[in-house]
């Protein structure tokens, strides 16, 4: 066939897809005018992961796996968009990872609403100025963000899904790599790549700053300066790219969550995070995680964080499989509670594999 035919089948093929994604775009209206009347939520994570993973099981191929998610991702923030716009709140300003975070899980369909720090976001969310936030919760080089957890023992939010983004770190200069004489970045791209500081710029100051946007800013001001940041950061400026994937750990994975405050549907694969405390004495922890072995139950997370009263008594943060309905999730929960101090389920949402 002639590439004028081959151009002629991909624009016939383009006008039905259209067609088809008009047609879906009114479903959507109308179901979108259904949760009105009903007062239920516009965003419906468990019936997103549901219909990703109906995609991924029946794409025959060439399309792979990744671009079909992208794909469907944009087309459902545009059915989002048209049944209720929605603001998302996340660490800023723009260009970080957790703006990254928000674009790739949401779509270009929604508002981002950057604000200064973690506790914001939950505090966005909480007051409802934003209907959901966007916060990082652990890294596989770095480990957990405390913002967070602590954040989540005090405000009245939910999880309601959770994100993983692949971390890729790249380094901005004027200058080669001999010429660097500082690094900027935020703490956590500082230590997701320490062993390559260590061996290509040793002699280099490193430069703590409030975000990986604002490094870029300072890189930008100083001949003989550096900054590390994501691509995101890096999109807007003239600097060249002087190394890229310099993180240690090459699957450098972020772990997001969504908070909101609904409470998802079980969709038979999902995660319950939580929190609890309890008065030390001998064998409290072995205890209080007894339910989840008699329950049968598999804990995929623990946690634990000291309390601000300042006497070595800890917080514990707990992920399970299973969604808090499920009887044996809540019978668990009921004993473990029935011996602690403090105890609070943070939500129930799709688990996200890989
Ligand atoms: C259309 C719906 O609303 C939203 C958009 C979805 C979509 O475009 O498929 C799926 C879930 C919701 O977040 C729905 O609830 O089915």
């Amino acid at each position: 066939m002639s590439i004028e035919n081959l151009r002629t089948g991909i624009d016939e093929i383009d006008s039905e897809i259209i067609r088809l994604l008009n047609r879906r775009c009114e479903l959507a209206r109308q179901i979108g005018a259904w949760k009105h009347e009903n007062n239920l939520p516009i965003y419906v994570p468990e019936r997103e992961q549901q219909l990703l993973d109906r995609l991924a099981d029946h794409n025959p191929g060439p399309l792979d796996r990744d671009s079909l998610i992208a794909i469907y991702r944009e087309i459902m923030s545009a059915a989002i968009k048209l049944e209720q716009p929605m603001n998302i709140a996340f660490l800023g300003p723009e260009g970080t990872f957790s703006h990254q975070a928000v674009l790739e899980k949401f779509g270009r369909g929604v508002t981002c609403q950057p604000v200064p720090t973690i506790a914001d976001v939950f505090s966005a969310v909480e007051a409802g100025r934003a209907d959901y936030g966007m916060v990082p919760v652990e890294n596989t080089t770095e480990g957990v963000v405390n913002p967070t957890l602590d954040s989540l023992t005090e405000a009245n939010v939910r999880i309601v899904a959770e994100f993983n983004l692949p971390v890729h770190l790249l380094l901005y200069s004027a200058s080669p790599l001999s010429e660097i004489r500082c690094v900027y970045s935020h703490q956590q791209p500082l230590g997701q790549c320490r062993e390559y500081l260590r061996a290509n710029l040793p002699n280099a100051t490193l430069i703590e700053v409030t975000s990986t946007t604002r490094a870029v800013e300072l890189a930008e001001r100083e001949r003989d300066a550096a900054a590390i940041s994501g691509k995101l950061a890096g999109d807007n400026t003239d600097l060249p790219v002087v190394a890229e994937n310099i993180e240690d750990n090459l699957r450098n994975i972020t772990r997001f969550l969504v908070i909101g405050k609904q409470e998802n549907k079980p969709t038979g694969d999902d995660k319950t995070s939580m929190c609890f405390a309890f008065h030390d004495r001998a064998g409290a922890l072995y205890d209080a995680l007894r339910p989840f072995r008699n329950h049968n139950i598999s804990m995929t997370m623990i946690e634990s964080r000291p309390l601000k009263s300042g006497h070595w008594e800890y917080n514990f943060f707990v992920d399970i499989r299973g969604h808090i309905s499920d009887p044996e999730v809540a019978a668990a929960c009921a004993e473990l509670k029935s011996d602690c101090s403090f105890f609070k389920v943070f939500g129930s949402y799709p688990r996200i594999q890989n």
